[in-house]
């Protein structure tokens, strides 16, 4: 039985690695199987912590249940879509009609964008705030920490030369408990300097956008995108009453969304980002996405990304590594 179980097994790895197969699918064993044939629970699981689901349409999500947090991420794009840390209101919002679906952006959680933020800086046709976002990544180690938090690491398994014609990976690095760390890190492998724009586009839960501040870019310059481009400069704290859509230029000091009807604020901790962007996309636009739920939905979320976005993004010279990192916290 043994021998028929492992040849199975091989067969179903060459069937993975030789055809189109759809990325997810369970072996006989109740495994999940990634499209390079790894079973996933028997590699990379944690007894009674971290588990691969297959989701269906394709799709493997990873579910965290530890003595600090229960989280959930999609290996398309590493997106977290959920992390509530034990005895706390969800802190990551996620619409209620979020579909997965191969190829496409998730709406809610932490979507990565890179290798640039927004439009392309010169190819109008090229994804906007890349294709990390909607493409499949490799886990390549977890860990049960001393601590009681769960450590995660990925690496981009696809890339399209045509977009990204450099030996230049990422991976994400998490460390889910009842804070949340994740790195986003760049290595230029080749010959050549190349520019890297990126940004964790966090989508934050709050109990009214119109009644939030965030704490900590007062004196800032920003972009602002809604209506025609303008230069401006932040006065005191920002209070959300209309479209949001701006990028700061920051000098990677924290910042606090404080929330009086959830009686918390979260903190934004960050390393090796330049850039906040703040959006809110208010009735109209959330109306025109239409995947927010109903047009009320931009009323229980902001984005607060952490990003070198515009002039900020990173000259990565041959040899050179790039590390954006946040650490959020609730209090
Ligand atoms: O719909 P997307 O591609 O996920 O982007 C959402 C928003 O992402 C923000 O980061 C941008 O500043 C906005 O301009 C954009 O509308």
């Amino acid at each position: 039985m043994g021998a028929v179980m492992t040849f199975y097994k091989l067969f179903i790895i060459y069937l993975a690695q030789h055809s189109a197969m759809p990325q997810a699918m369970t072996v006989a064993q109740g495994d999940v199987m990634n499209a390079k044939g790894f079973t996933l629970n028997d590699d990379f699981g944690i007894a009674e912590q971290l588990a691969f689901r297959d989701a269906g349409g394709g799709f493997i999500v990873i579910d965290v249940d530890n003595s600090q947090c229960t989280a959930s991420i999609a290996m398309q794009g590493a997106h977290l879509m959920r992390w509530n840390p034990k005895g706390e209101e969800p802190v990551i919002w996620m619409s209620p009609v979020a579909k997965l679906a191969q190829g496409k952006s998730i709406r809610g959680g932490v979507p990565i964008c890179w290798p640039w933020f927004g439009a392309h800086a010169s190819e109008a046709s090229f994804p906007g705030h890349g294709f990390a976002r909607t493409v499949a990544w490799d886990v390549i180690a977890t860990a049960a920490l001393d601590d009681g938090s769960t450590s995660i690491s990925f690496r981009i398994a696809e890339i399209n030369r045509e977009l990204w014609p450099y030996d230049a990976p990422a991976e994400m690095h998490m460390v889910i408990g009842s804070k949340l760390e994740m790195e986003l890190v760049t290595e230029n492998r080749g010959e050549e300097t190349i520019t890297v724009g990126d940004a964790l586009h966090t989508y934050f839960c709050v109990s009214d956008i119109s009644r939030i501040a965030v704490r900590g870019l007062d004196g800032c310059d920003y972009l602002d995108k809604v209506g025609p481009a303008a230069r401006r400069t932040q006065k005191h704290d920002i209070r959300i009453a209309s479209e949001v859509d701006r990028i700061y230029f920051d000098q990677g000091q924290d910042i606090v969304i404080e929330d009086p009807g959830l009686d918390r604020g979260i903190r934004i901790e960050k390393r090796g980002s330049h850039s906040t962007i703040v959006w809110n996309p208010w009735i109209d636009k959330c109306r025109a996405m239409g995947d927010f739920g109903s047009d009320q939905g931009f009323l229980g979320m902001v984005c607060v990304e952490s990003a070198n976005a515009a002039e900020d993004v990173v000259q990565l010279t041959a040899g050179d590594r790039h590390s954006l990192w946040v650490r959020y916290s609730v209090e």
